[in-house]
C-alpha cells in the first residue's frame, strides 16, 4: 500500500484494471461510490442532511452514485450539481442511475448539523476553482460543515499537493486503490483531515505494470534491507562510521550525531577531532573512539587504516573556506571504501558557494554515494535555480536536486522527501513538530550513516533514517531534546527487529 501514484499512473492503473476484468469503469465508479458511502454512514450516522456537491467530471460521477445509495438508505440527501456531465462518460451513466434531481450548485447553503461530500473535482483538476463551486467551497468552510472529500479535497493538486486557488478543508478524504502526492505534501496533506484508501476493485498486479517511483516513506519500504546483526557479528562487521568534530567551542553536534550512529547499530563509532578539541570531546565522550584529525592528511590516515564504511560531515564543522577545501578533499579520498558520506549543516552550506567543484565531486566515476540532508534554507543556498520554480512541487525539485548532485537526498521539513539519483522517491508521513528542535538533524545524520555502514542501500538508508527519526521523537512525546533522540530509538528499534525476525 505505500506506493503513490501520479494522476497519469492512476489513470493507467484504471485502464488495466478495465482490461483486465471484471469491473469495467462505471463498475469501478460504483464500487467507489459504495466505499464513500459506508465511510459516511459509518462516521456521521447522525447527520441531519448530506448535501452531495457533484463537479462535472468523474469526480461529480462519484457523488452521484453516493447520492443514489445513501438515498437508498434512509438518508435526507441534498444534490447540488455544477453541470451535466459529458455524455458518454461514466459520470453521465451514474447521474443516469441516481434517482434524484440535482439542484444548481449556486443555491447551495448548508443547513445546521449537516455533512458534505465534495465531489467537485478530483484527479481531473487543472485550473483553480472559481464561481459556484469556489462560492459552495467558502460556505462549507463559513458553516463549518464537516466535508467528506472524494479522492482529494477539490481545489488541491494531487500530483504536488498545491491548492490552486480556493480548496476544500475536509475532515476525511476518501481515494481509491493508492494515495497519490498531493495527499502527504503539504499544503494538501493539511487539506485532507484523515486519508482513508478504499478498495475499488483494482487488482494488486496492475502495479506491476505501472512500477511506481514514488512511495510513502514507512518500513514496508526498506525493512527488508534493515540490518540485521547476525550471531557471529563483531563490531566492525556492523560498520564503523566517522564522524568529524568542529573545534572547541562548536563539538556537541558531531557528538550527538556520533551517538545517534552508535544507537543505530553501528558496531563502532569515531569521533574525528581537531586537537583544539580533544579534550573537550574526551570530557563527553564513553563508547565512541576519539581520535585527532586535524586536516586531510590525518583524516586520510584514518581512512585508510580503519576502513569507515559511513562518515557524517557537517554537524558544527565551521563554514571557513579551509573546510570546503577539505570536504571537496574527503570525497575524493573516500571512493572505494566508503559506501556513503552524509553532508549536513555547515557542509552544505559550505559546498553551496561551490558548486560546480562539488557537483563534479559528487558525479565523478568512482566518488562515494553522498546524502545530502538540507532543510528549506539550505536546499534554496545549494539549489538556487530548483528552489526558485514556482512550478516545481516539494517532490519534483527533490528529484531533480537529486539528479543534478547525483546524491541521495533528505530534503527536510514537515513533509520530508527523501529522492534519489535514479528517480525514486520517498514522502515521509510521520513527522512531528517536536522535531523542531536544536540539534535534531545531527541526530538524523548519525542514524543515516549508521545504517549505511550496516550496508544498506543509501536510498533505503536515508528513508529508514528519516521514519526512525520521527518515530522516536513521537514515542518519547513533548519535553524532546535532541540528546533524548538517540535513547528513544531503542523501542522502535526493538520493534522493528521483531517485526523483521518474524
Ligand atoms: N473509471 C474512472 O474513470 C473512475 C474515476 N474515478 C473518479 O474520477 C475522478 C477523475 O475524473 P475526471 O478525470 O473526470 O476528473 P474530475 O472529475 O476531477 O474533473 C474533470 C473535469 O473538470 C474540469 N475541470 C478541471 N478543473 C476545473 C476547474 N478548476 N474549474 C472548472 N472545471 C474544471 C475538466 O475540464 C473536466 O471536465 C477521480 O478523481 C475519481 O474520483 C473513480 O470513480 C474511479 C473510477
Ligand atoms: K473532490
Amino acid at each position: 500500500m505505500h506506493q503513490l501514484l501520479t494522476s497519469t499512473e492512476m489513470a493507467k492503473a484504471d485502464r488495466l484494471a478495465i482490461a483486465s476484468g471484471p469491473f469495467d469503469g462505471i463498475a469501478l465508479m460504483r464500487n467507489a461510490g459504495a466505499a464513500v458511502a459506508a465511510i459516511v454512514l459509518e462516521r456521521y450516522p447522525h447527520a441531519a442532511v448530506v448535501h452531495i456537491l457533484c463537479g462535472p467530471g468523474n469526480n461529480g460521477g462519484d457523488g452521484y452514485v453516493v447520492a443514489k445509495l445513501l438515498a437508498a438508505a434512509g438518508v435526507a440527501v441534498s444534490l447540488w450539481s455544477s453541470g451535466a456531465p459529458r455524455n458518454g462518460s461514466d459520470a453521465a451513466l451514474a447521474a443516469a442511475e441516481c434517482p434524484l434531481r440535482p439542484k444548481p450548485l449556486g443555491g447551495f447553503e448548508p443547513a445546521p448539523g449537516s455533512v458534505a461530500i465534495d465531489a467537485l473535482f478530483g484527479a481531473g483538476l487543472s485550473k483553480a476553482v472559481e464561481g459556484d463551486a469556489a462560492t459552495a467551497i467558502a460556505r462549507c468552510a463559513e458553516a463549518k460543515t464537516p466535508v467528506i472529500a472524494i479522492d482529494l479535497p477539490s481545489g488541491i493538486s494531487g500530483e504536488s499537493g498545491k491548492a490552486l486557488g480556493p480548496a476544500v478543508r475536509a475532515d476525511i478524504t476518501v481515494t481509491f486503490f493508492r494515495k497519490k502526492p498531493g495527499h502527504l505534501l503539504y499544503p494538501g496533506r493539511s487539506h485532507c483531515g484523515e486519508t482513508i484508501v478504499a478498495d475499488i476493485g483494482i487488482p494488486e498486479d496492475v502495479l506491476a505494470a505501472i512500477r511506481p517511483a514514488c512511495f510513502e516513506n514507512g518500513p514496508a519500504l526498506w525493512l527488508e534491507n534493515f540490518p540485521q546483526p547476525e550471531v557471529d557479528s563483531h563490531k566492525y562487521a556492523r560498520g564503523h562510521v566517522g564522524v568529524f568534530s568542529g573545534g572547541q567551542a562548536s563539538t556537541g553536534a558531531a557528538r550527538l550525531s556520533a551517538l545517534a550512529a552508535a544507537r543505530a547499530g553501528a558496531g563502532a563509532v569515531t569521533l574525528l577531532s581537531p586537537g583544539n578539541a580533544l579534550q573537550v570531546n574526551a570530557a563527553h565522550l564513553t563508547s565512541i573512539i576519539l581520535r585527532k584529525a586535524d586536516g586531510f592528511e590525518e583524516a586520510a590516515e584514518f581512512l585508510a587504516e580503519r576502513k569507515p564504511r559511513a562518515l557524517v560531515l557537517g554537524p558544527g564543522l565551521g563554514t571557513g573556506p579551509q573546510i570546503g577545501d577539505f570536504i571537496l578533499q574527503v570525497i575524493g579520498a573516500a571512493g572505494g571504501g566508503v559506501a556513503g558520506i552524509v553532508l549536513d549543516a555547515d557542509a552544505i552550506s559550505v559546498m553551496a558557494r561551490r558548486t560546480e567543484e562539488f557537483f563534479a565531486a559528487t558525479r565523478a566515476k568512482d566518488a562515494p554515494a553522498v546524502l545530502l540532508t538540507p532543510h528549506e534554507g539550505e536546499f534554496g543556498r545549494l539549489f538556487p535555480e530548483i528552489a526558485a520554480d514556482p512550478d516545481l512541487s516539494k517532490l519534483a525539485r527533490a528529484r531533480a536536486a537529486a539528479r543534478l548532485a547525483n546524491a541521495v537526498l533528505i530534503y527536510k521539513g514537515p513533509d520530508t522527501v527523501i529522492a534519489s539519483p535514479d528517480g525514486r522517491a520517498a514522502i515521509n508521513s510521520n513527522g512531528t513538530p517536536l522535531l523542531a528542535t536544536a540539534g535534531s538533524g545531527d541526530v538524523l545524520g548519525g542514524i543515516a550513516a549508521a545504517l549505511i555502514a550496516q550496508a544498506m542501500p543509501v536510498f533505503e538508508a536515508a528513508s529508514a533514517a528519516v521514519w526512525l527519526h520521527a518515530e522516536a521523537a513521537r514515542r518519547f512525546g513533548p519535553g524532546l531534546i535532541a540528546e533524548d533522540l538517540p535513547l528513544a530509538l531503542r523501542p522502535v528499534l526493538a520493534e522493528l527487529a521483531q517485526v523483521k525476525g518474524r
